[in-house]
């Protein structure tokens, strides 16, 4: 695991050996010292500074932090929709300059799918966009990926009959029915009710147990990074920094109520919301504790 040079104060709450497989195998993703920015008429804000991290096949990691910390900014680049002002993106040891269907993003907005096309057309719609497969292939394709999210009685549907949640699964089905190398999703159930938030998360889990892909996950939600990440990449506000890295995959949905699961969520809240420079002071005296 790199971590040359970027500001991880905590990175010590990291073991490595508890990524996938003992002997690690290549990372899938790097973000080597990614510095992003936005340039406008009036000024250049800088959304992340030398962020690195990598991602393992089939971890779930999530990049958590306060709003403007610069989460959705490296999905996008990690997507190759904005290429770094400094450092490197690469997928399997190749440098990410564009956006490919080796990454597929789901977003939180309902309306991602475009409202004329069935549901079945919308998932197949990227398969043959991209020129992946013929119509024949596709339409089985999308029933396919339709059945595991629970839709495919809603198949020939039109997305303004289905609810928020039934879209998002839709935007789920379409995203891994291109079977890309990492899904992104940046809060994609952030604007669900409570209850078909969490309803969400295990059908995103159990997905995950049965298909097996790599996961790069945003939210601000501490639980929601507990639940669904194995690995969380902790940010400092703006511009945003690796601050931190949790190892998570001990818990689930099922753990919510327990005690470590509340102490881990009470201490990434002390590690989030520290004064600059009192984390790493915060990290050491919980280490010795
Ligand atoms: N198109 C843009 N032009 C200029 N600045 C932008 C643009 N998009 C985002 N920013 C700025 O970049 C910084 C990071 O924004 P980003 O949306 O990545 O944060 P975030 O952590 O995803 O926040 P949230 O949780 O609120 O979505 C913020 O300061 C934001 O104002």
């Amino acid at each position: 695991m790199q971590k040359e040079g970027i500001a991880v104060t905590d990175i010590s709450l990291v073991s490595t050996s508890d990524a996938p497989g003992h002997a690690l195998p290549a990372p899938l993703l790097e973000v080597d010292r990614v510095s992003l920015e936005y340039r406008t008429p009036e000024r250049v804000v800088r959304a992340t500074h030398q962020v690195s991290f990598d991602l393992y096949p089939a971890e779930r990691y999530v990049l958590l932090g306060p709003s403007g910390c610069g989460k959705s900014t490296l999905l996008k680049s990690v997507a190759g929709f904005l290429p770094p002002v400094e450092g490197e993106i690469r997928l399997d040891g190749r440098v990410v300059r564009q956006p490919g269907p080796d990454r597929i993003v789901v977003f939180q907005e309902f309306d991602q799918l475009p409202p004329w096309k069935t549901v079945r057309q919308n998932v197949m719609f990227p398969l043959l966009a991209s020129g992946r497969l013929g119509r024949r292939e596709a339409g089985e394709r999308a029933l396919h990926y339709l059945e595991k999210v629970g839709l495919a009685a809603f198949a020939e549907a039109y997305p303004h009959q289905l609810s928020g949640g039934m879209k998002q699964r839709v935007a789920i089905a379409r995203a891994l029915a291109m079977q890309p190398r990492i899904l992104l999703m940046d809060e994609p159930f952030a604007a669900l009710d409570a209850l078909t938030r969490r309803k969400m998360q295990e059908e995103l889990l159990a997905l995950w147990d049965e298909v097996g892909f790599t996961l790069l996950f945003v939210t601000h939600s501490i639980e929601e990074a507990l639940v669904v990440g194995s690995r969380i990449a902790l940010l400092s506000p703006h511009p945003g920094r690796v601050h931190a890295e949790i190892n998570s995959h001990e818990f689930g949905l099922h753990s919510t109520g327990n005690h470590r699961f509340q102490a881990t969520a009470q201490r990434i809240h002390r590690l989030l919301f520290a004064e600059p420079g009192q984390a790493g002071a915060q990290a050491l005296q919980e280490r010795a504790a």
